[in-house]
């Protein structure tokens, strides 16, 4: 499964896999199938309080057996005081809650329980949620929370996960101010504060983010020396005069694999291959064009890397109102979903974020536009 330098360089093919402990699996992504090492529940279980019987009542009641101890059989028409998750007594045929039952005491100063019980009520027989052996996810699903509590309650210590991607984060423009005000001429960074959460959640690691001053040389040694798995840049891919993003990618050896593409806004977005089985995404400098190339190239990329399965496109929705299309290239709108459909959501600007903070996808729109009423793909935002 471990991908070599050779695969990695041009396809992005998945991450050496490496065995971690639990917590620290958190956030990546199953290499392997999680296989159930014991049967679940592993013993027959009581799924209530109350008292383990055995056959037909009425009963005679001795001991208790609480969750964590074992008790030894139970005689036909006996039953032992039970709590909830201990194990059930060999004989004991089923549980009687213990608001269905009332006991009372026998001359001889035991008691007798009485109730109706039927075989196997209330009992979580063994295996009953899978057996040893059998697969419970398949490999290439990210590891959540609750994946994490199926593996420990499965018997899992470490889990077999694909190394984390590394990113480094580059972050383009004289022009940008990393706190207070924007003022003449200066522009607020938005997209270093944007960023960071999606790979996070992309399951990725960001190694570090730093602005870089519009100058090539600079620009060539910081891809060049970055030893992450992902170069993240944002700015710089138009022909501006210190756009220099495409000449310090052809002096350090990259190779470009999506150079532009028919969507807007996002048109400059771009993708590269370079030296070392390392890649670079150049995301536009315009934010909301930054978010289309971060749906559309970089999380895809980051999920092919971490050798998470191919997300399937958002459930296509019916437009609430029309979305006119490009003459020629397809564009990507930020909308809600509301009972209505699908609500596109103004301030939609290729340099505006005030429609994206709201959105909950972007509505895929073909050229020539979408009437109000017609189904759209969504790509949902992360
Ligand atoms: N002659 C042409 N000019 C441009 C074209 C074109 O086709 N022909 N395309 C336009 C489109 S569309 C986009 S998108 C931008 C892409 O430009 P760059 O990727 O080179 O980005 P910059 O020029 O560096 O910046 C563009 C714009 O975005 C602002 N910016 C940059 N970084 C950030 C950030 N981190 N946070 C907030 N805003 C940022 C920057 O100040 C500029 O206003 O090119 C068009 N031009
Ligand atoms: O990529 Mo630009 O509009 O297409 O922002």
């Amino acid at each position: 499964m471990a991908a070599g330098p050779a695969d990695r360089a041009g396809g992005g093919g998945p991450l050496p896999v490496e065995r971690v402990p639990l917590a620290a699996a958190a956030g990546r992504t199953l290499a392997e199938p999680l296989v159930a090492l014991t049967d679940l529940p592993a013993f027959d279980t009581s799924a209530m309080d109350g008292w383990a019987v055995a056959g037909p009542g009425p009963w005679r009641l001795s001991g208790r057996v609480l969750a964590g101890r074992r008790s030894g059989p139970l005689a036909d028409g006996a039953a032992v005081e039970i709590a909830t998750g201990a194990e059930l007594p060999p004989g004991a045929t089923g549980v009687l809650r213990r608001e269905h039952g009332r006991s009372a005491e026998l001359p001889d100063g035991a008691f007798q329980l009485h109730g109706e019980v039927g075989p196997g009520q209330d009992v979580r027989p063994r295996g009953q949620e899978c057996g040893r052996g059998e697969e419970l996810l398949p490999a290439g699903l990210p590891v959540t929370p609750a994946v994490l509590g199926l593996a420990a309650a499965a018997g899992h210590d470490l889990l077999a996960v694909h190394r984390r991607p590394t990113v480094e984060l580059l972050l383009l423009g004289d022009e940008l101010l990393t706190s207070g005000r924007p003022g003449p001429g200066l522009v607020r960074d938005a997209l270093g504060p944007l960023l960071p959460p999606w790979l996070a959640a992309a399951g990725a690691e960001l190694i570090g983010s730093r602005h870089v001053r519009d100058d090539f040389g600079l620009l060539r040694d910081a891809i060049r020396h970055s030893p992450a798995d992902l170069v993240l840049t944002t700015g710089g891919t138009a022909a501006g005069p210190v756009d220099h993003l495409h000449a310090a990618l052809d002096a350090t050896g990259g190779h470009r694999l999506v150079d532009g593409v028919a969507v807007r806004p996002g048109h400059p977005m771009l993708l590269a291959a370079l030296p070392g089985g390392r890649h670079l995404v150049g995301l536009p400098g315009n934010p909301l064009a930054a978010v289309a190339g971060v749906v559309t190239l970089a999380l895809p990329l980051l999920h092919a890397l971490s050798g998470r399965a191919a997300e399937a496109a958002g459930p296509a929705g019916a437009l609430a109102a029309a979305l006119p299309g490009h003459p020629a290239d397809t564009r990507l709108h930020p909308v809600r979903r509301t009972a209505a459909g699908l609500v596109p959501l103004p301030h939609d600007g290729p340099a505006m974020l005030r429609g994206l903070a709201r959105a909950e996808a972007l509505a895929v729109v073909p050229p020539g536009g979408l009437a109000a009423g017609e189904r759209a793909e969504v790509l949902p935002l992360p």
